[in-house]
């Protein structure tokens, strides 16, 4: 099969032929470049509608001079998300090219066409994507036929977040490869000045390319699995203001930005129990984001994939690929059906090219912490079980992670164990069942915590449960604090039938502990307090096959002892992840 592939969602009007047969992909492509500022969309439409022929032309003058007149067995073209004025030109011509050629319409989700470029061209069965684009950023899962979105932005896409930097400092757009270039020439000015200077006998060594380049503090927002880049803009933007020097700016922006996709992404692979991790979009060229990717994955045991640059940035090859995967399996669109879509998203696509494949890993398989010789590994710390019976304890250790600044990890390490040690304790003064802190070691980033709970909810997901959780988090709200990361690995719960067993009770509920405060603070807003409700609630669609009734009954709990404001802010969250 060969499919004919048209790309223009924003700013690359581009025109690709696939061949499946021999597997071989033809670009062409015509970007779009402002003379100032950024992406204007009534400029970018107009660049559409010149340049989108000539590129199919091109294309198709090839195919046909390859393979004559029945070159092309079908034409895929990017139904969105993008800009409206630029989907509504792109979509015009595929219908019409595959009018006058007599062969069927496929209708693409760009962003699902920046994920599985990436698991053609790897190979990969299953992997997490990290998708890192201009106007997106987020992480994607295969579960049940669809792709869920596990973590995503909450505000800018990650190529608009630097691309604002630069903006405000006078660069033209885009703004991505002069923070990359910028970025590396202060690093390498900061090693040379290194070598010789105070920091030749540091022990901590990052990265080759993160030398020991000083760090500015920059905002660092994740939570759970998502994550928001609107301060760390205004922030660089204020220290350009100020006077920083624009190449540290981009050094420390750059350090920051891809160090909160790498632990979101590693946090995803720990969730789903993935072991292979692809990247797409844009930003995905750059090289220290790639470092850091790999060297994260390495360090977990996982396989990692970040295909070609030509399939990195918009490009109409990842949509022929996937639409020629699409129209195999029968996906295809009849005209009158195939309006464009703005604010398409990846989880509305049902993934019909992958019905044959066994469904959906669960979380990692629950080892059952019995005894002493259990060990574990969340995405952050290692955790050692010791001693036996009701005196078993977890020594939780933040280990250092080699592919961020060491400045930024031994920050990250130490503050999120001081807030564990601190948040535990009080969420458990504040009625929320949590386990006893018996000992905090600064020093090493070590908690020694009580051991509590059979087995993590991600393994005993069911609506008692969770309405549970909902009730824990609305009281510790209510306590003015936020957990930070409530997803399902990090709630434990010992099982009624077992607790019976130790109690010599019969039938007694679930019991459900919250653990992992690491990311907790104090807060009084409804907002931070709703995007909690958010980041569970998103652990649960993300791996359960009917998460609505699990969802309902979380949002009862919360309804039932909490704050019905945060709850209709949910909705508001909720809707902001979703494209502008
Ligand atoms: C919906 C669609 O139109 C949109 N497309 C898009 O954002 O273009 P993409 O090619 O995926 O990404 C462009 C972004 O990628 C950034 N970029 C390009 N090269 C870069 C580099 N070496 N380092 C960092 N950013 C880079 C640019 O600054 C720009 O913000 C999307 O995929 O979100
Ligand atoms: N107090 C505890 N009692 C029983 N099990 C625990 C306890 N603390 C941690 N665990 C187990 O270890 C796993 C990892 O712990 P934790 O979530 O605290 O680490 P993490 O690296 O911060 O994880 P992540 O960042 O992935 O949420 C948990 O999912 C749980 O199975
Ligand atoms: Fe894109």
């Amino acid at each position: 099969m060969r499919v004919l592939g048209i790309e223009g969602t924003a700013w690359c009007a581009s025109a690709a032929l696939y061949d499946a047969e021999t597997d071989t992909v033809l670009i062409e492509s015509d970007p779009y470049e402002p003379d100032s500022g950024g992406i204007h969309p009534r400029e970018a439409a107009e660049h559409m509608s010149e340049a989108i022929p000539a590129v199919v032309d091109r294309v198709l003058t090839a195919a046909e001079e390859r393979h004559g007149p029945d070159a092309v067995d079908a034409v895929a073209f990017s139904r969105g998300p993008g800009l409206g004025p630029c989907l509504r030109i792109v979509g015009t011509a595929a219908r019409s090219l595959a009018g006058t050629l007599g062969v069927p319409l496929v209708g693409v989700n760009h962003m699902v066409a920046h994920l599985e470029i990436g698991r053609h061209r790897s190979g990969f069965d299953n992997p997490v994507c990290l998708n890192a684009s201009g106007a997106n950023a987020h992480l994607l899962g295969y579960h049940d036929g669809r792709y869920r979105v596990l973590g995503e932005t909450m505000d800018a896409g990650v190529g608009n977040a630097i691309d604002k930097f630069t903006r405000h400092v006078g660069w033209s757009h885009p703004g991505g490869p002069k923070v990359e270039a910028a970025a590396a020439e202060f690093a390498t000015a900061a090693s040379g000045a290194g070598s010789e200077g105070e920091k030749a006998g540091s022990e901590e060594e990052g990265p080759e390319s993160t030398p020991g380049a000083d760090l500015l503090d920059l905002p660092y927002v994740v939570k759970g699995m998502d994550f928001s880049f609107s301060g760390i803009s205004s922030a660089a933007n204020d220290a350009a203001d100020e006077g920083v020097p624009v190449e540290e700016i981009c050094f420390s922006l750059q350090e920051h930005v891809f160090a909160m996709l790498t632990e979101v992404s590693e946090r995803a692979l720990s969730l789903t129990g993935a072991d292979e991790l692809v990247l797409g979009g844009g930003v995905a060229q750059n090289d220290r984001l790639r470092e850091m990717l790999a060297a994260m994955c390495e360090a977990r045991g996982a396989a990692f994939h970040a295909p070609e640059p030509r399939f990195l940035r918009d490009n109409a090859g990842m949509i022929a690929v996937l639409g020629a995967k699409m129209a195999a399996a029968g996906d295809t669109v009849a005209v009158a059906e195939s309006a464009v879509d703005p604010n398409f998203r990846p989880d509305q696509v049902p993934v019909t090219w992958r019905t044959g494949e066994s469904v959906a890993r669960r979380g990692e398989p629950d080892r059952p912490a019995t005894d002493s010789d259990v060990d574990r590994r969340g995405a952050e710390a290692t955790v050692e079980v010791t001693g036996t019976g009701g005196d078993r304890r977890v020594v939780k250790r933040r280990v250092p992670k080699s592919y961020r600044h060491p400045e930024l990890d031994r920050t990250l390490r130490r503050d999120r164990t001081v807030a564990e040690a601190r948040l535990t304790s009080e969420a458990r003064r504040a009625g929320v069942p949590t386990p006893l802190v018996s000992d905090v070691d600064l020093a090493n980033a070590t908690l020694t915590l009580q051991h509590v709970g059979e087995r993590d909810l991600a393994a005993a997901l069911d609506e008692r449960s969770a309405e549970a959780v909902g009730r824990h988090l609305a009281r510790l709200h209510g306590a003015g604090i936020v957990h930070g990361d409530p997803t399902t690995r990090n709630v434990r719960v010992a099982l009624g039938g077992e607790r019976a067993e130790r109690d010599g009770g019969a039938g007694a509920p679930p019991e459900t502990y919250l653990i992992d405060f690491g990311l907790g603070y104090h807060t009084g807003h409804v907002e931070d307090h709703a995007m909690d409700l958010h980041v569970f609630e998103g652990s649960v669609r993300a791996t359960a096959t009917d998460p609505g009734p699990l969802v309902a009954a979380f949002e009862a709990g919360y309804e039932a002892v909490g704050d019905g404001d945060v709850l209709d802010r949910l909705r508001d969250v909720a809707d902001r992840g979703r494209y502008r």
